[in-house]
């Protein structure tokens, strides 16, 4: 069975003029431990399948299931991960990871140590007591999947977490993400623009594109991991760019600019 199945979802909002059909006949079977990135033009409705996967909006047709149960509101068995990390500025960084299992009940001891270990697997040993405003926007966004990490859900949702970060640190946390991910290899599904982001992540790229929106290519990435540079240079990642580049411009429906 699939780990997440998404059946025909659709997905509107109210509208002056009625509703208004984000997203329509979305398909897609997510298998467990998956790395499944969601790319498409800007306003196809990427961030709004990650909402209905995490509960936040309901389908409006269809239905999204997880291991076979649908999904009707959010659950410690999925956490999300957002472009800002939205910390809370007053806590530390042990504290800020910690603060989603003080909302499960977890003593304060167990949360503390589960906290650092978390932490440490993100790479920020030693800045366990800073406080966000003293992190780079890197930094910042590690502290946010540590956060969500640190619920351990079966499944990460992340909409576009390294959006906002310049593109070498860009580059430099989907190889983080990586090496984080390789641990216990979650089930993720990753919003992004970014051509590059989805084909270096993913065992699998979902484009979307049309209006109303659905998954108009899905795209086996069949390149070798752990992915590194070299990876990245590859003929073979060149043709996959190549050809989601092409599949992108030509579906888009607005300006390739706005990619
Ligand atoms: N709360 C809302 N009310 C009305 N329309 C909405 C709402 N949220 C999203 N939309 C519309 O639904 C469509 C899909 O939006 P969504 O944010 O899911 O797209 P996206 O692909 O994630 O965009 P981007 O890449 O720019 O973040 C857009 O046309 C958007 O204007």
């Amino acid at each position: 069975m699939a780990h997440i199945s998404f059946e025909d979802l659709r997905i509107s909002y109210p509208g002056k003029a009625g509703p208004f059909v984000a997203v329509d006949g979305f398909t897609a079977d997510v298998d467990a431990g998956e790395f499944v990135t969601v790319l498409g033009p800007s306003g196809c409705g990427k961030s709004s399948v990650l909402l209905a996967a995490d509960g936040l909006i309901p389908a409006s047709g269809g239905a999204i299931r997880l291991h076979g149960e649908r999904v009707t509101k959010p659950g410690p068995d999925r956490a999300m991960v957002f472009q800002e990390a939205s910390l809370l500025p007053w806590r530390t960084v042990v504290d800020n990871v910690a603060f989603g299992l003080e909302l499960t009940g977890t003593g304060k001891a167990a949360r503390l140590a589960t906290a650092r270990r978390f932490v440490e697997l993100v790479g920020l040993s030693g800045r366990e007591d800073s406080h966000p405003h003293q992190l780079s926007g890197g930094m910042r966004q590690r502290v946010g999947i540590a956060r969500a990490l640190a619920m351990d859900p079966a499944v990460l949702l992340m909409d576009e977490p390294f959006g906002a970060l310049d593109a070498q640190t860009r580059e430099l946390m989907a190889g983080e993400l990586l090496r984080i991910w390789d641990f216990d290899r979650k089930t993720v599904l990753f919003v992004t623009h970014g051509i590059d982001e989805a084909i270096f992540l993913a065992d699998r790229v979902l484009v979307m594109g049309g209006s109303p929106s659905r998954i108009v290519e899905t795209m086996t990435i069949d390149l070798p991991r752990p992915r590194d540079a070299a990876v990245r240079a590859s003929e073979a990642f060149g043709r996959y760019r190549t050809h989601l580049a092409g599949l992108l411009f030509g579906a888009a429906t607005q300006a390739p600019a706005a990619l």
